[in-house]
């Protein structure tokens, strides 16, 4: 029997519904709009339209939209000012740094510089450390929405054989931890891992994060698993996940498509990191 395909779509519109719901009772009780800071450094397409995207979805959900863009030449002193201010700033509950940023600057040295209670994309070294122990803080929005498509679709996470394959600060690094926190047990795989497709046909819920379009065929899935795409890769054949589509639909018993799956998520639980930063931003 062919997998019940997951939508993310449809699930992402229900998490920005309710956080429109949550925002407008938020600044009822508080007089506050919670308020979003993209800052764009450069005029790459594919980032544009991300940021457009998320920009509008903010409007949306009835939170300020907060853009700055600055050109693709900009020095890194002029970068580290604009998140100083942003960082001051009451108007501003969280801030994203659309990456990747040109050459000449260090996003690992900015992305460190926000303050962590508005570190919406939960990439500072702090946010890290508080997910890793299990404090409350901002989680990244990818690994978050991932959990957010499995309890949604009712998948037993405590005890189950949960595979992660990529190890990237932005997604796999935090899904081991929130997975870890629901009692799965977590294994992770990476490009130096033997025998990746047994390893994987292990697993009750894998999830794959590595960038690598249709590495996971139909010989890494366990009958009846939930398989959660998280690749986003532009080929000749269009876009395309880490997951070969039509033949793991065959084998899986949950399965998210490309476009259409995680992508949409991302979106949605940066939404709602903004309100929960603007919460945190009150005490
Ligand atoms: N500071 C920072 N935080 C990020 O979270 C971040 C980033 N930089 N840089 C780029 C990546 C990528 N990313 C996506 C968000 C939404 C979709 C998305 O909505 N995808 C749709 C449409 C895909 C399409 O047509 O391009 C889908 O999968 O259905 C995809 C990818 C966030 N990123």
């Amino acid at each position: 029997m062919a997998a019940t395909l997951i939508d993310g779509r449809a699930i992402a519109q229900q998490v920005r519904d309710q956080v429109a719901a949550d925002v407008a009772a938020f600044t009822a009780e508080t007089g506050v709009t919670p308020g979003l800071a993209t800052l764009l450094v450069g005029d790459d397409p594919a980032s544009a339209v991300y940021v457009a995207n998320k920009r509008r979805a903010c409007v949306a959900a009835g939170i300020a939209d907060l853009h700055r863009h600055l050109p693709a030449d900009v020095a890194q002193e002029q970068v580290v000012a604009h998140l100083q201010e942003l960082n001051a700033d009451p108007q501003v509950s969280g801030i994203l740094l659309q990456l990747p940023v040109p050459a000449q600057l260090d996003a690992t040295l900015l992305t460190g510089l926000i303050a962590p209670d508005k570190d919406v994309d939960g990439l500072t070294p702090i946010s890290a450390g508080r997910l890793m122990q299990g404090a409350p803080g901002l989680r990244p929005c990818t690994p978050s929405g991932v959990i957010e498509l499995l309890d949604r679709h009712d998948v037993p996470l405590e005890g189950a054989e949960a595979v992660v394959v990529g190890r990237s600060d932005l997604v796999g690094k935090p899904l081991i931890h929130l997975l870890l926190q629901r009692n799965a047990t977590v294994t992770v795989c990476h490009s130096r891992t033997r025998d990746l497709a047994a390893v994987c046909a292990r697993a009750d819920v894998l999830v794959a994060a590595v960038g690598v379009p249709k590495l996971i065929g139909a010989d890494a899935v366990k009958p009846g698993a939930a398989v959660i795409d998280v690749g986003i890769n532009r080929t000749d054949d269009g876009l395309v996940g880490d997951v070969d589509f039509d033949a793991v639909r065959e084998v899986a018993g949950l399965l998210t498509p490309v476009p259409g799956g995680v992508g949409p998520m991302t979106i949605a639980l940066l939404l709602s990191n903004t309100l929960a930063a603007a919460r945190l931003q009150r005490g």
